[in-house]
């Protein structure tokens, strides 16, 4: 199990990581990256790994992730065939979980047969699989899970573990992973990787000696008084349970090459497209959560400057700065205020508001940023997340890049702040992040300086307990889905960067 292990030294440094390859590359050589250096990396692709779903249906409803399991001996080529498979799929949001990940922590006692070699590690009561089923069905349902990182020099789980996100695609891969009932349920594909024995011996050899920082002796002492018992006592029958037998593993193409058309068919048939599936749907949702800043002729006549094609950029900036402070403060009149009342100097009373929650703001790249600074200069000490959504050059739908948000997002009221609202697919993707991270609907208020009606009712019709706060309501997008009139790119007219369009 290779990449699990090279994705886990990515984990501590980042949420979300990826595996960028080389189309043609050996995939032993795969080069596992955090996201946020992968940037810039023209030649690769990258593959998600770990990460939200790209997209949500009109109900802002996941859909539940297309689950592959692969089982074979040790050294069979299970994480092979599940890289290859990764590669020749070609689609966003796959993750990729072994069974290795779930291996009991041991006692004292067993860490020191383990080191003489003497503990079974490839017998079922080895393995957690309670915490399998739980982890594999709440990534299948499209659920944040928190993975226990594995190093199998030390027989130990790592201090930390590494976040998954549902994705299109799971691959779950494991010696035993065809074995458990409730794992074979939750899998839409079950594989089977059939090596020789021979050949199987041979790669453990090579491995546990170069990786797993064992020697020659102790690979054959286990391998021949565990590893060959439990293949033959419980992984070989498993086979049975096996929709597709891969012989010889990631050498097999054309056996990879049926299973990865056989998922593209499978996720076609559950559909791909939520940009324009969300454009053509006209939803009817009444917009008791929209408030739109009373439009008095102040904002009428920074609109006419922020939407006029010829406005330099100080008066955008200006302009969109004073706009973005009327949104914010108007938004905060929607959080829950309780009666307080002060004594004034008089000695008067006055009876006052107060709100007495926690807040915080989120904000939704890049654009979001230009309602940043309104928020920090009315909330002194607030504290603000980042998720960066970007539009997928080739399927156009959403994908998340990136996310940072405060510790105590849970507990707060959160003000997510996007400049625009066209389809409202980003704020679809945005706000299931905040919920994946236990943020109630009715503590989401989405601030935004100008929005489509269509992006209202798709994010409205998603998502009904939420706020949508904004300061103006666009009647349409067209078909490279900006906003008309609009303003054009916000970002780019906002940070004076590329061309307006
Ligand atoms: N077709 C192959 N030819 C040569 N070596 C291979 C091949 N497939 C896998 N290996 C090597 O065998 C070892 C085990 O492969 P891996 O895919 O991690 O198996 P598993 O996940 O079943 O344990 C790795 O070191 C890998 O590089
Ligand atoms: N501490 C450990 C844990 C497991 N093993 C062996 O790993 C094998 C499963 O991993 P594969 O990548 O080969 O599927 C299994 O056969 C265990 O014997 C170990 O040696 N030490």
């Amino acid at each position: 199990m290779t990449t699990s292990r090279k994705i886990s030294t990515a984990a501590r440094s980042s949420e979300i990581w990826s595996i960028s390859t080389d189309m043609d590359s050996d995939p032993e050589e795969t080069d596992n990256t955090p996201l946020d250096q992968s940037f810039g990396k023209k030649k690769k692709r990258t593959i998600y790994t770990a990460g939200r779903p790209p997209w949500y249906d009109s109900e802002g409803q996941g859909k539940e992730a297309f689950v592959i399991g692969l089982a074979g001996g040790s050294a069979s080529g299970k994480t092979t065939v599940a890289k290859k498979i990764i590669e020749s799929l070609n689609v966003d949001w796959v993750g990729l979980l072994s069974m290795d990940s779930f291996y009991k922590v041991l006692t004292p006692e067993q860490h020191e047969a383990a080191a003489r070699n003497a503990y079974d590690f490839d017998h079922p009561d080895a393995f957690d699989f309670e915490l399998m089923a739980t982890t594999l069905r709440n990534l299948k349902n499209g659920k944040r899970v928190d993975v226990p990182v594995y190093d199998f020099a030390t027989h130990s789980r790592a201090k930390y573990s590494r976040t998954m996100y549902g994705a299109n695609v799971i691959l779950f891969e494991g010696i035993l992973s065809l074995v458990n009932k409730e794992l074979r349920e939750l899998m839409d594909l079950r594989i089977f990787v059939d090596t020789d024995s021979d050949i199987r011996l041979a790669r453990r050899l090579r491995r546990d000696i170069a990786e797993r920082g064992r020697d020659l002796k102790g690979v054959l002492k286990q391998y021949n008084t565990y590893v060959k018992p439990a293949f033959q006592q419980y992984i070989e029958p498993s086979l049975q349970y096996a929709h597709i037998v891969v012989p010889r593993g990631g050498e097999n193409t054309v056996a990879i090459q049926l299973i990865v058309q056989h998922v593209k068919d499978r996720l076609h048939q559950r559909g791909f497209d939520v940009r324009s599936k969300l454009l053509s749907e006209q939803a009817s949702v009444d917009h008791d959560s929209l408030k739109i800043l009373p439009e008095t002729k102040q904002v009428c006549g920074m609109h006419t400057i922020i939407r006029n094609k010829d406005s330099n950029r100080d008066d955008f900036v200006f302009m969109t700065n004073r706009l973005a402070c009327l949104v914010i403060e108007y938004s905060l009149s929607f959080l829950p205020f309780e009666d307080y009342t002060i004594d004034t100097p008089q000695g008067v009373p006055y009876n006052g508001k107060k709100f007495t929650g926690k807040l915080c703001g989120v904000t939704i790249l890049r654009a979001g940023e230009v309602l940043e600074p309104a928020l920090m200069s009315v909330c002194k000490d607030v504290t603000i997340g980042k998720i960066l959504i970007q539009t997928n050059d080739q399927t156009e739908n959403p994908e998340l890049h990136f996310l940072r948000l405060p510790g105590d997002i849970s507990s707060s009221h959160v003000i997510l702040m996007d400049a625009t609202v066209a389809t409202g697919a980003a704020a679809i993707m945005a706000i299931r992040v905040l919920l994946d991270h236990d943020v109630p609907q009715e503590r989401i208020l989405f601030v935004s300086i100008i929005a489509s009606k269509l992006g209202i009712q798709n994010v409205a019709y998603a998502f009904p307990q939420i706020k949508i706060i904004t300061t103006a309501l666009d009647p349409t997008v067209n078909d490279s889905y900006h906003i008309l009139p609009g303003v054009g790119n916000y970002g780019d007219r906002y940070f004076g960067t590329g061309s307006s369009d």
